[in-house]
């Protein structure tokens, strides 16, 4: 079975003890009385003083890698990424491979003021409104998770909660499938889900299939500056980073370092 594959069918299970708990009209109970939804798409976009965003990523272990920081405390790591410059904070909610949880997004929401990503495997509504719940701003879709009358219902459903949909490409296909399916802001993914091989040459293969008005986000593998300026000179409007900096040891000055890579001046007549 494909990673992916494996991955999923794990998320079902733990979906359905959670699904068993709270049912689905509590849960949209609960979302209806969070604080709307902050908008996500201009600051990931960037503008003139932050002309690349990085969306930081709380991650504590992942299956390529196994156990990369324990974290224990999410919401100070997230304070951190937002002090040295993230426009988004990524949160991974998936328990099993990636040891994420809704608490840990219930602990971010609480201390940071950037946008919010809920980072998980979505297969059902039921996550959508879980997201909000727990009050996520954006929510990642995965193309190769998904048939395209999902997503597409997947990628409305988001926006009309006042929330926006990253949705995850891996080739040229997957990216003409999120633009049909009403995508915005679309991730390409570096790392291929089904083998977690990482090519980082994939987002200049599909970069042009994106429409000029779309954010761009550029998605795993990101080792420091430079590889967040090859992105940006790619076009990227944002990177996507999680690895490098939960190992660096000083994740404020990691993410200083990889925002500040935004104003270097070969990026001035870059068009996105
Ligand atoms: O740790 P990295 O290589 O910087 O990658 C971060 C992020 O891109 C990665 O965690 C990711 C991208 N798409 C995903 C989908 C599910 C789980 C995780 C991911």
């Amino acid at each position: 079975m494909a990673v992916l594959d494996s991955i999923i069918a794990g998320v079902r299970e733990d979906l359905a003890a959670r699904q068993a708990r709270v049912s689905l009209e509590d849960l949209k109970e609960r979302a209806r009385k969070m604080p709307s939804a902050l908008s996500a798409e201009d600051a990931l976009r960037g503008n003139s003083e932050r002309s690349l965003s990085i969306i930081a990523e709380v991650k504590r272990s992942s299956p390529s890698k196994g156990s990369l920081a324990s974290i224990e405390d999410p919401a100070r790591l997230a304070q951190m990424y937002e002090e040295g410059g993230a426009a988004a904070i990524s949160v991974l909610t998936e328990k099993r491979r990636f040891r994420g949880s809704l608490d840990d997004l219930d602990a971010v929401r609480a201390r940071v003021g950037t946008p919010v990503l809920r980072k998980d495997f979505i297969v059902t509504p039921y996550q959508i409104w879980e997201a909000r719940a727990h009050g996520a701003d954006i929510v990642l879709l995965i193309v190769a998770a998904l048939e395209q009358t999902v997503l597409m219902s997947f990628v409305e459903r988001i926006h009309s909660l006042g929330m926006t949909a990253l949705v995850e490409t891996h080739d040229r296909e997957e990216a003409r499938r999120a633009i049909d399916a009403g995508a915005r802001v679309v991730g390409v993914n570096a790392r291929n889900l089904k083998t977690l091989d990482v090519d980082m040459r994939v987002f200049d293969q599909v970069v042009d299939i994106l429409p000029s008005g779309t954010v761009k986000v550029a998605e795993s593998g990101v080792r420091g500056p430079q590889d967040v300026l090859n992105y940006a000179r790619s076009g990227a409007n944002a990177v996507l980073v999680g690895e490098a900096l939960v190992t660096s040891g000083d994740p404020r000055s990691a993410i200083g370092d990889m925002v500040a890579v935004g104003h270097h001046p070969s990026l001035d007549a870059r068009e996105r």
